[in-house]
């Protein structure tokens, strides 16, 4: 099966990047956790990589942070290093876990922080507001919510006052209303020009909250578009027909089907025009028990990041 989105990375001009991998490969012994990544991210983009467990997010996301060194390949943040785009305050990050300390109020956290960046006082009260915790400066941060904690981590990254914010799946262990909460922090903070990259497993964080979706899957790029390109390619519908000894390469060349798929005696054929599809398949082949049925991000997702044994990429 093909599906891609365009990488939309043409005519590329290397020097005005904010990130830019090359042929990035990391091996760990004899894993192979990203695979030949080659990924441009312009200025002010809102990135989600998107991809199951093992899929090589976190390598990455700790290439750029220049907390892991590549195998092969180059890496650079805003033309540099990635440890010298940290050391001169141009890339911070959002981590899961770890890092406060409970007995602190979220606005001495802050401060402290601010401290230790060398930053003066009059930082702090704009990363609160940013992060959208100014009304919980006095709360102890051991009293609260994980997407509280989140975005007091999030108010910490921003004291640099970063032109490239990383976060690794920030919000894992968060309910709905604080995920909420947090995201609406991190957009508003972007709307301002600020490039974003985050990875996630969630779906519809990376629909709702990215400008471009980059799928990562075995360590490589599997389809890397626009939020809207990604939609188009979840959108159209699914024809599903019992059809025992379907070729795929015969079903593809039915007028409207875009992709085949085959799993023993089902055949999945996706396209824009179902109803021709569905009509073809009656009238001239032994199909039966059809069904139509619309596609979503989740199939989309699930047929990008499957296992070779369904299709091919
Ligand atoms: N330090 C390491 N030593 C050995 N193998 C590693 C190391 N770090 C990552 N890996 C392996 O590299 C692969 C990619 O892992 P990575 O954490 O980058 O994936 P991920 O997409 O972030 O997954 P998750 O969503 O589960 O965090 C996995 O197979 C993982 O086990």
């Amino acid at each position: 099966m093909t599906l891609t989105a365009s990488p939309g990375t043409t005519g590329r001009d290397t020097a005005d990047l904010a990130v830019d991998l090359d042929g990035v490969v990391k091996r760990y012994g004899t894993v192979t956790a990203v695979d030949g990544i080659n990924l441009s991210i312009r200025p002010g983009e809102v990135v989600a990589l998107l991809g199951p467990n093992g899929a090589g997010k976190t390598t990455t996301v700790d290439m750029l942070l220049g907390l892991a060194q590549p195998t092969e390949g180059t890496v650079r943040v805003y033309g540099r290093k990635p440890h010298n785009a940290v050391a001169l305050g141009l890339v911070s990050a959002v981590m899961q876990t770890g890092g406060l300390l409970k007995d602190y109020t979220v606005e001495e956290t802050v401060k402290l922080t601010a401290v230790l960046f060398g930053k003066p006082p009059s930082v702090v009260g704009e990363a609160l507001e940013r992060a959208g915790i100014a009304d919980i400066g006095k709360r102890l941060v051991g009293k609260c919510s994980g997407g509280q904690q989140q975005r007091l981590r999030f108010a910490m990254a921003l004291l640099p006052d970063p032109e490239l914010l990383i976060l690794d799946e920030p919000t894992t262990g968060m309910d709905v209303g604080g995920r909420h909460d947090f995201w609406q922090a991190i957009r508003r903070d972007a709307a301002g020009g600020r490039t974003v990259i985050f990875a996630t497993h969630y779906l519809e964080e990376a629909d709702a909250y990215a400008d471009r979706v980059v799928f990562v899957r075995r360590g490589q790029i599997v389809a890397d578009g626009t939020a809207s390109q990604v939609k188009a390619l979840a959108s159209g519908r699914t024809v599903r027909a019992t059809l025992p000894g379907a070729v795929a390469s015969e079903l593809e060349s039915i007028a409207g089907v875009d992709t085949a798929e085959i799993r023993g005696d089902t055949v999945y054929l996706h396209g824009r025009d179902t109803d021709d599809i569905a009509r073809y398949l009656l009238n001239s082949t032994a199909a039966r028990d059809l069904e139509i049925t619309s596609r979503n991000l989740e199939e989309a997702f699930l047929t990008l990041t499957a296992d070779d044994a369904g299709g091919s990429r």
